[in-house]
Parts: structure tokens; C-alpha cells; sequence
């Protein structure tokens, strides 16, 4: 019989968690599932499954009010022709949560990604591919062909979780529980390479493992447990060692340099804390080559990199415009302002300002841009922000985005303050996962007509 659902608002829904239910499998939906219907009309969210599969679903969350269940299947009765065998040991219905389609081929990874953003384009903005001149694909990463049965190793920095004993591993989906491994195959042959598989982790948290695309630059971030000291750290490659802090989080140098330095657009960029820079050691690269390409940044002109990190966008932007150009950088990351500064320094008309965008931009008194970046964490920029920028009236705005929700969203938000897309290209410079990177060129509605 089923349990009543603890956490349940309705006092009356009774758990279906280990319920199982005979389904066809629809679409794909954003978040590496798919839909299904229960007999009863119950929507389920089903994982390890494929378009048009006819699959056994078991229950992992919700009950008979939840508005849908989420599912895994756990027998394929009818495969997809796209279905591979998981090249990971340790995907699977309960195990790791790292990747959503390790049971996919590759090409079918990105028509699903593909159907994903037109979904969320069509739904969260009433915008077709045809709007947004999206070719309707997503693009691989140069170097990701494999030949079948195998992954493109592609992380370039791994986050490993620990468990009770001390192993090493990646949280199971939607669960803090940690799925022991002895190798992560997305992960890059220079991070499988400091094997921190291979170490025990007592009192630790988490093992953040950094290897820097074109350096030899080896970094691992660990978090204690509370109240858990530090073991000696002898790893099977030289690396710096930094360390959260339990209370400030602040991050500590071990010992090592606290950065690492990456290599794109023949700089060298310094990274701190652990900050962020592209996983792919091909996204900084082709993100910056797409935002050019749209952007066509002119000598001399004004612009703006919204969400700098360390500066990426802001130096590419600072060369091709010259001596006269000028461009300034916001960015609320402490460390990441001081790394930006650092790795743009020999640019003397590029400015970093410290804070949230939303609040920075309008204390800055600038009231016109030739050129807008942005790059927004996966919540996206927000109506506010939009409104901003737009009334900045730039010739063109380049939004780089990690999340198809809130790309939707926010294309929304700049069709009514009259911005459209000039193009949108998606790349897939996460595969394997249901993630993706998407490059949006807008400019005013006018010029479109
Ligand atoms: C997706 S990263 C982009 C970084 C950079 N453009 C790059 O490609 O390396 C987003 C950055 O925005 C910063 N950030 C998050 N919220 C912010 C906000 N409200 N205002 C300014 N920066 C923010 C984060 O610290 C992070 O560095």
C-alpha cells in the first residue's frame, strides 16, 4: 500500500513512490526527461527513457494530487532506433546524476536539445525558429566526433561529491547521495589523470577538480565536512590545493597558486577561487568566435561585457576594437573582478566595476552603447536588466546563454523593449547531459523591418 506523502500540502495525496505504470513515451521535455501519461491522465516526467519508447515507469516522486510524478523506466519494451547501450557503468535508473543521455546517440542528444528550445522558445515566448533565424540545429563542439559506443571526455573541471567512507563519486539525480566511481567518463583525460577516484577523502565534502585548457595548471577545491580537518593532499600530478571555508565559504590557498590559468583567443587568463570559466575546453573559443561574428565590433566604438567572470568577452571585444574602443565590464564576483583586472590590464580603455548589473549599470552615468555582452547565470537577466540595456540603444546586443528557459524568457522581455534576433546558433558544449550553450544576436526591431 502506498505511504502518505510526508511533505505533501494536500493532507489526503497518498504517495506513488515504487508505483509502476505501463506508458507510451512523448516528447522530450527541458530538464532530460520526457513526458508520459498514466492511464489516468497523470503526467510523468520519465528519465532514462527516449521519444516514442513504450516503457515501464517507476515512481521516484509525487503522489495522487502532485500536479506530475517524476519516473524513471526500468524496463524498455519497445526502444527507440536512437537508443544506445549507456557506455557508463554508473548511469542508470538511481545511479549518478551527472548525465541524462548516456542511452542516446550522440546526433539524437542534439535533435533533442534541438526540440527542447524550440519547445521552450514556442512556449515561454511565442517564438518560432523562423523568428529568431535559428537554423533549428545544435551545433557539436569541433574534436567531439567519437566513434560509436564511445564519449567525448570534454570537463575540463569536475565536481566530485564524498560519501560516508570517504570515496569519491557524483551525487545520484536529485538526491545528496553519492554514487561511489572509478572514473568519470566525460571527464577530461587531465582531470581522470590526478585520480581522485583513487583517493580516500576523510572529513571531506567535496572534491572540486580544475584542469586548465592550455596550461598545465591542476587545481582541486576542497570542501570539510563540519568540523573535519584537512587531510594531506598527495595527488598523482603536481596541483594547487584550496579549501571552502565551512563558515564565510570563503575560498583558502593550501598551498599552490589560488588560480589557474586558461588559454582562449591567444591569452592567457587567470582564474581564481575556483571561479568560473567555460567546462568545455572548446567553449571559450567558439562562444567568443560566435559573439564576434554577430557583433562585428568596429574600431573605436563603446561596449559593454555584462557578466564578465574574468573577462573573457571584454578582452575580445578590447582587440578588435583598438585604441579608441572602450569597453566595460560588470561583475559581481569579488575574486573574478580582481582576475578580470589582472588579465585586461594591458588594455587601458577596458574598465571592470564590481557588483550586480542591475544595480552597477545605472550608477555608471553611461547612457548610450555601441555593444552589449551578456552572459547571465542560469536564472537569465531578468525584465529589469532588459529594460536597461535596450534603453541603452546599441546597434547590437550578443546574449550568451546556458539556459533555454531563461533565453526564452529574457528574448521576451527584449522584443518588448524592441529588440529581435538577428540569429541564434546553439552549441552542444555539454554532451551527454541535457545542457546547452546558446549565442542570441539581437539589434533593433526597426532594422529588421
Ligand atoms: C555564465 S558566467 C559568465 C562569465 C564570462 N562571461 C565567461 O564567459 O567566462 C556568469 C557570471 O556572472 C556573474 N554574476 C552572477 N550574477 C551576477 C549579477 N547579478 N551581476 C553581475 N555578475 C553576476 C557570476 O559571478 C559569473 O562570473
Amino acid at each position: 500500500m502506498p505511504e502518505p506523502l510526508p511533505d505533501s500540502a494536500e493532507s489526503t495525496a497518498v504517495s506513488l513512490v515504487g508505483e509502476e505504470y505501463e506508458v507510451e513515451v512523448g516528447p522530450v521535455a527541458h530538464g532530460g526527461h520526457c513526458v508520459a501519461r498514466t492511464a489516468e491522465g497523470q503526467v510523468l516526467f520519465v528519465r532514462h527513457t527516449l521519444p516514442g519508447e513504450r516503457i515501464r515507469a517507476r515512481v521516484t516522486e509525487g503522489g495522487t494530487r502532485s500536479s506530475y510524478l517524476r519516473a524513471d523506466a526500468v524496463e524498455i519494451i519497445e526502444a527507440s532506433k536512437d537508443r544506445v547501450p549507456a557506455p557508463c557503468p554508473y548511469a542508470g535508473p538511481g545511479r549518478c546524476g551527472g548525465c541524462d543521455w548516456q542511452h542516446a546517440k550522440p546526433g539524437a542528444q542534439r535533435r533533442l536539445k534541438a526540440e527542447v528550445l524550440t519547445e521552450q522558445l514556442e512556449r515561454l515566448a511565442g517564438l518560432t525558429a523562423e523568428d529568431v533565424r535559428w537554423d533549428g540545429t545544435v551545433e557539436p563542439a569541433p574534436g567531439d566526433k567519437v566513434p560509436a559506443g564511445e564519449v567525448p571526455a570534454w570537463r575540463t573541471r569536475v565536481q566530485y561529491a564524498v560519501d560516508e567512507e570517504g570515496r569519491a563519486g557524483l551525487r545520484r539525480h536529485r538526491s545528496h547521495e553519492v554514487e561511489p566511481i572509478d572514473r568519470c567518463l566525460i571527464a577530461s583525460p587531465e582531470v581522470t589523470e590526478l585520480g581522485i577516484e583513487k583517493h580516500a577523502w576523510p572529513q571531506i565534502a567535496s572534491v572540486d577538480a580544475i584542469a586548465a585548457t592550455g596550461s598545465n595548471d591542476r587545481q582541486v577545491v576542497l570542501t570539510p565536512r563540519p568540523g573535519g580537518r584537512l587531510p594531506l593532499v598527495e595527488l598523482d600530478k603536481p596541483v594547487s590545493v584550496l579549501r571552502t571555508g565551512e563558515k564565510d565559504k570563503a575560498v583558502h590557498r593550501v598551498h599552490g597558486r589560488p588560480y589557474v590559468r586558461e588559454r582562449a583567443e591567444d591569452r592567457t587568463w587567470r582564474v581564481g577561487d575556483g571561479g568560473f570559466w567555460q567546462v568545455h575546453p572548446q567553449a571559450a573559443e567558439l562562444l567568443v568566435d560566435a559573439v564576434m561574428r554577430g557583433l562585428t565590433p568596429r574600431k573605436g566604438e563603446m561596449a559593454l561585457d555584462l557578466y564578465c567572470g574574468v573577462g573573457l568577452f571584454a578582452g575580445a571585444l578590447a582587440e578588435r576594437m583598438g585604441e579608441e574602443g572602450a569597453v566595460l565590464g560588470i561583475e559581481s564576483h569579488k575574486r573574478a573582478v580582481e582576475d578580470a583586472r589582472h588579465n585586461l590590464d594591458d588594455f587601458p580603455r577596458v574598465r571592470i566595476e564590481h557588483g550586480k548589473v542591475d544595480a552597477v549599470l545605472p550608477r555608471t552615468g553611461i547612457t548610450e552603447a555601441d555593444l552589449i555582452v551578456l552572459d547571465p547565470p542560469r536564472a537569465g537577466a531578468g525584465k529589469k536588466t532588459v529594460q536597461l540595456l535596450a534603453g541603452l540603444s546599441p546597434r547590437r546586443i550578443a546574449y550568451v546563454a546556458c539556459d533555454p528557459a531563461a533565453l526564452a524568457r529574457d528574448l521576451d522581455y527584449f522584443r518588448e523593449a524592441g529588440y529581435t534576433s538577428r540569429f541564434l546558433r546553439a552549441f552542444d558544449l555539454f554532451p551527454m547531459t541535457h545542457h546547452m550553450e546558446c549565442v542570441a544576436i539581437l539589434e533593433p526591431a526597426s532594422k529588421r523591418s
